[in-house]
């Protein structure tokens, strides 16, 4: 509900907000420049010394008027010419053109009303709706994101468009929403749809009658300070019975022209205060910095409208509806779906339409943000959950699991946890199993048991749907095979083969990275930008399933690289490794953020065996700023499958590695990487002093080695291998 009413009037009005808007930044600009261009305000001046210096030098002054921005122009007529000038308050003479800029005069009338007068008045209110609603569903949004209110500002993941759509709405919301409440009362104001109580004073009965008192000698204009005045209109000429009519911040009122005194005075009621405010807070006029912090902001908007659009492109080719889907609070079944890659919510659906076909009420929803009370008639409430970073959630559905722990079980619907995985990560399905013993530990009802599905398999999918129709108690038999990710062909361009001579063929693939046009990042085809430690989803022939590798290589580096080592029997790494220079393979990249270097100063421990040096080597190859990087890297014979030795030692002469100790398993050392590490414990405590993180790449079984090894050797320190990686500075990449 909450996404649909912010999608439906984000759309609609995107253009034009994006229209506004920009108009709205250009126009920010004004009141800095004229507050910089302004004469300079003499300090305490009064109303009546001003008038005094402009009539001395006017003498058919008819009207003062100063802006919020403090400039101050006078007008006079001159027989029948009629003339103005911006004033210096200090001489009161002329300090420039009074003529008002026509850039600012047609951007004015572009962003209140598209240059159509009462028309586009309204559509102008009706953009400035959309926009409330759309900072206020945003907000929302944003805070069940983040797993609740006070977790606001903590960091955000997930894949660009979204991520940088989040992270400028919580930074610029706040004044989006301000900026459309302004804006729609100012459209209130102009049709007179407010009360409108600003000062009106009549006119006084009786004025003294006489003439020529100098205004800098009225005892009601020495009263008033300039910074107060808004306009004070002259006498007509020669007529005894007119009066100086002035206007201040605070009201309006009349002046005797003979003894300076206060003939007449009314204040402005509450709504013309509040009217005030609201114009500042607008256009910035009189707040010049606020002003251009106002136009800083606005900016976001073209930023939301553009990353807004490609979201919905994309949940458009990954979510689509389900057809015949009952409202949340009807449903019987409510399935609720955490992805990140989109296919779980494939499965989702096949399941949906299959339940609906069978003529059940079924409600499909992502599952954050959690709250089972809006599910009034529910039977069965069925999660479908996918793990992500090492045993992590889904950027989508980050806090649920504390949720809820938190939240009371539904009084009636019974669970069903299903996880989608891949058993080669160390934490198979650990999210799903997360939701799974929080739901056990709020005493929510069990209608089957955890279970787990491989890589997406169908053949999984079914067996579990079988039973959940038995638990249902009707025949359900789901297939559902989910659609190869979409992939674009890379053409080898260099192979370097290593360690044929020690049983461990392996080699370094370098492809050409494909050319991107404008349109294909837009809309986020082709292969995105990547990072060193990404990983490359390989889809071999004669298969659906993706393989991934984690990339040595980021886009910057102009390539795209993996290390791959050969597997007996295995059919993608088998394929690679025949792969010839100017042959292709279909790739798509997947991004890990769990595994990326931070920068910094503080020194870099990079822990590697095998085909775990390929990130390692991409993080050595973009240290452009020389972070301190130590490398400890295994392998089984330096002269045989000492992957990238060359690059690693001219690397070390540019400063780009700092250390590197090696092991190797063939030789007479005899060494693993956990040995050497061993050995070298008393550096690597140096090196945790200083405050180094930690990223270890390889094989599962020698990860484990080297996280016993690690713990062994920082338990002196009071250091645990748990509380480095909570604070961020341990990372794994196993395989
Ligand atoms: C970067 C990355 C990290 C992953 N981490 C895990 C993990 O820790 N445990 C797991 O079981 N699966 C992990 N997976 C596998 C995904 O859970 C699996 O591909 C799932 O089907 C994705 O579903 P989705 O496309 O709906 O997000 C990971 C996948 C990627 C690309």
């Amino acid at each position: 509900m909450l996404r649909r009413l912010h999608r439906w009037p984000g759309l609609l009005a995107a253009v034009l907000l994006l229209a506004l808007s920009i108009s709205g930044v250009a126009l920010s600009v004004f009141p800095a420049m004229e507050a910089m261009s302004a004469p300079p305000a003499v300090l305490e001046q009064s109303a009546g010394d001003l008038a005094a210096r402009v009539l001395a030098a006017h003498p058919t002054v008819e009207q003062i008027r100063r802006a919020p921005s403090g400039r101050i122009t006078a007008y006079w007529f001159d027989g029948d010419r009629a003339g103005a000038a911006v004033i210096d308050p200090a001489t009161g003479l002329d300090a420039g053109t009074a003529d008002p800029s026509a850039v600012k005069g047609w951007l004015t009338d572009f962003h209140r009303a598209f240059l159509m007068e009462d028309t586009g008045r309204w559509i102008a209110a009706a953009a400035a709706l959309a926009m409330l609603v759309l900072g206020l569903t945003g907000a929302a949004l944003v805070a069940a994101r983040q797993g609740g209110w006070r977790r606001w500002f903590a960091p955000m993941r997930g894949p660009v468009a979204g991520r940088w759509h989040g992270e400028v709405a919580r930074v610029a919301a706040v004044t989006l929403i301000l900026t459309a409440l302004t804006g729609l009362w100012m459209t209130g104001a102009t049709f007179g749809l407010l009360p409108d109580d600003a000062a009106n004073p009549v006119f006084p009965d009786a004025v003294s009658g006489s003439v020529g008192l100098s205004p800098d000698r009225m005892p009601a204009l020495a009263a008033i300070p300039v910074r107060d005045l808004r306009d004070l209109t002259f006498p007509y000429a020669g007529d005894a019975t007119d009066a100086f009519a002035i206007t201040t911040a605070e009201g309006a009122g009349y002046v005797d022209q003979g003894t300076g005194a206060l003939l007449a005075w009314q204040a402005n009621g509450p709504w013309a205060r509040i009217g005030e405010w609201v114009y500042l807070l607008h256009t910035g006029e009189g707040a010049a910095i606020w002003g251009l912090l106002l136009g800083l902001l606005t900016l976001a908007v073209p930023v939301l409208a553009v990353t807004g659009v490609v979201i919905w492109l994309a949940r458009r080719r990954v979510g689509g509806v389900l057809k015949g889907m009952a409202p949340a609070a009807m449903a019987e079944t409510v399935i609720l779906v955490a992805s990140e890659g989109g296919t779980t919510w494939g499965f989702a659906k096949a399941l949906g339409q299959a339940l609906i076909q069978k003529g059940g009420r079924v409600h499909l929803a992502p599952l954050a943000p959690f709250a089972p009370d809006r599910f009034a008639k529910a039977r069965q409430i069925v999660i479908m959950a996918a793990t992500w970073g090492e045993g992590e959630a889904p950027a989508s559905a980050r806090g649920v699991v504390e949720r809820m722990a938190a939240l009371p079980p539904h009084p009636v619907a019974r669970l069903a946890v299903l996880g989608f995985g891949d058993r080669s990560f160390p934490s198979f399905c650990g999210f799903a199993e997360d939701l799974e013993a929080a739901a056990q530990k709020a005493g929510w009802q069990a209608l089957l048991p955890l279970d787990r599905i491989d890589r997406a398999s169908a053949q999984g999918f079914a067996r579990w749907s079988r039973a959940l129709g038995d638990a249902l108690g009707m025949a359900l038999d789901v297939h559902h095979q989910s659609a190869p990710p979409r992939s674009t062909a890379l053409t080898l361009t260099r192979r370097q083969d290593h360690g044929e001579a020690v049983q461990a063929p392996t080699a370094i693939l370098r492809f050409a990275l494909p050319r991107r046009s404008l349109i294909d990042r837009l809309m986020g085809r082709g292969l995105g930008a990547f990072r060193a430690g990404d990983l490359l989803g390989i889809l071999p022939k004669g298969s659906q399933t993706p393989r991934f590798y984690s990339l040595a290589s980021g886009s910057a580096d102009g390539f795209v690289e993996i290390v791959v080592r050969k597997h007996a029997g295995g059919l993608c790494s088998g394929q690679l490794l025949d792969l010839m220079p100017g042959q292709t393979v279909q790739a798509f990249v997947k991004a890990n953020p769990g595994f990326r270097t931070e920068g910094g100063s503080a020194p870099l421990i990079l822990v590697g065996a095998g085909t775990g040096i390929g990130p390692l080597a991409g993080f050595i190859r973009a240290n452009d700023r020389r972070q301190p990087m130590h490398l400890w890297f295994g392998a089984r014979h330096p002269a045989s499958d000492f992957l990238y030795g060359d690059d690693l030692r001219a690397w070390l002469g540019e400063g780009r590695l700092a250390g590197m100790a090696t092991a190797f398993s063939r030789t007479g050392q005899r060494q693993h990487v956990q040995d050497r590490l061993r050995a070298d414990a008393g550096q690597l405590r140096d090196l945790m002093a200083q405050g180094a993180r930690i990223m270890v790449c390889g094989g599962r079984e020698m990860a484990q080695g080297v996280r016993e090894t690690l713990t062994d050797i920082l338990a002196p320190m009071g250091l645990t291998l748990a509380a480095l990686k909570e604070g961020g500075r341990y990372a794994e990449d196993s395989y």
